[in-house]
C-alpha cells in the first residue's frame, strides 16, 4: 500500500499534471498490475474532482487530507464525509501531527473525525505516532492507546467489518532529513499490527510515514504493509523506483 499525501505543497495545475503522471506510472507498473501493489493519492480539497477524472476506471485511487466531524449543516469552510465519498474519495486522513500542531486538533476532534469517516464508509488513514524519539515498546503503546481512543466513538455496529488503515508517523521523523530507522519503524509497527489483529470491528493494516522515500520498503520488507509518503513522492520517478522496490519485495 503506497499512500502520497500533497500537504498543501503544490498549485492546481501541478497537482493534476502529478497526478496524471502517477496514474500512468501505476496503472502500467507490474506490482499494480499483479495485485501486489496499492496506490492512492491525497491532494487538496479543490483538486479532488479532476483527480477523480484522472482515477477514473484506473487501478488506483483517492481521498483527502481532512474532513469535517459533522455530516452536514451551518460549518462555515467544512467539508464533509458523504461530500467526499460523493465525489469519489476511498480514504480520508485523519488526525495528522499537522493538523494537531498547527490547527488544534485534539484527541477529541480526532475521535469525532475517525467515526464521521466510518459513517461516511471512507477508509480512515489515521495518523498517529510519538512526539520524541523514544524507545520502541515505549512507542508501540502510545500508539495503540490513541487508536483505541481514536476509535472509541465510532460505530461499527451496522456492517461487516470495516478497513482501517494506520499511519504510523513518528513526530520527530516528519519533515526530516531521514526516516527513523528499519529496525525502529518495524518493531513498533509489528506491535502496532498484533493490536489491529486482535479486533475484529475493523480489518486494520499499518503503513509507515515520516521522511519516507526511495530505498525504505526494501529495509522493512514485510514488516509494514506500505509506506506514507510526503516530498519523496513529488518526483513520479521515485514513486516508480518505490513500486519496483514493491515488486521485488514479493517474488
Ligand atoms: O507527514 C507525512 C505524510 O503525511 C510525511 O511527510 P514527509 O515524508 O515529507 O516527512
Amino acid at each position: 500500500m503506497i499512500g502520497v499525501s500533497l500537504k498543501m505543497y503544490f498549485g492546481y495545475q501541478q497537482t493534476l499534471d502529478w497526478a496524471t503522471a502517477i496514474e500512468k506510472i501505476a496503472s502500467e507498473h507490474p506490482a499494480v498490475k499483479a495485485g501486489v501493489a496499492e496506490v492512492f493519492i491525497l491532494p487538496s480539497f479543490p483538486a479532488l474532482e479532476s483527480t477523480a477524472s484522472i482515477c477514473a476506471d484506473s487501478a488506483i485511487s483517492f481521498g483527502a487530507q481532512n474532513l469535517a466531524e459533522a455530516d452536514a449543516g451551518a460549518y462555515t469552510g467544512e467539508v464533509s464525509g458523504p461530500f467526499l465519498a460523493e465525489v469519489g474519495c476511498r480514504y480520508v486522513e485523519v488526525g495528522h501531527a499537522e493538523r494537531r500542531a498547527l490547527f488544534g486538533e485534539t484527541d477529541q476532534v480526532v475521535r469525532a473525525k475517525t467515526a464521521a469517516a466510518f459513517r461516511a464508509g471512507l477508509t480512515p488513514v489515521l495518523c498517529i505516532g510519538e512526539l520524541e524519539r523514544t524507545d520502541p515498546d515505549s512507542a508501540a503503546a502510545l500508539c495503540i492507546r490513541d487508536i483505541e481512543d481514536a476509535l472509541s466513538d465510532a460505530d461499527f455496529s451496522n456492517r461487516g467489518p470495516a478497513p482501517l488503515l494506520v499511519a504510523y508517523e513518528p513526530q520527530w521523523a516528519i519533515g526530516a532529513p531521514a526516516p527513523a530507522e528499519p529496525a525502529y519503524i518495524a518493531d513498533v509497527c509489528q506491535k502496532i499490527r498484533g493490536y489491529l489483529e486482535s479486533r475484529t470491528e475493523f480489518v486494520g493494516r499499518v503503513i509507515y510515514g515520516g521522511s519516507a522515500g526511495v530505498g525504505l520498503i526494501t529495509a522493512l520488507g514485510t514488516t509494514v504493509d506500505g509506506l506514507f509518503l510526503g516530498r519523496f513522492a513529488h518526483d513520479p520517478e521515485a514513486v516508480r523506483k518505490i513500486l519496483d522496490e514493491v515488486g521485488e519485495l514479493s517474488v
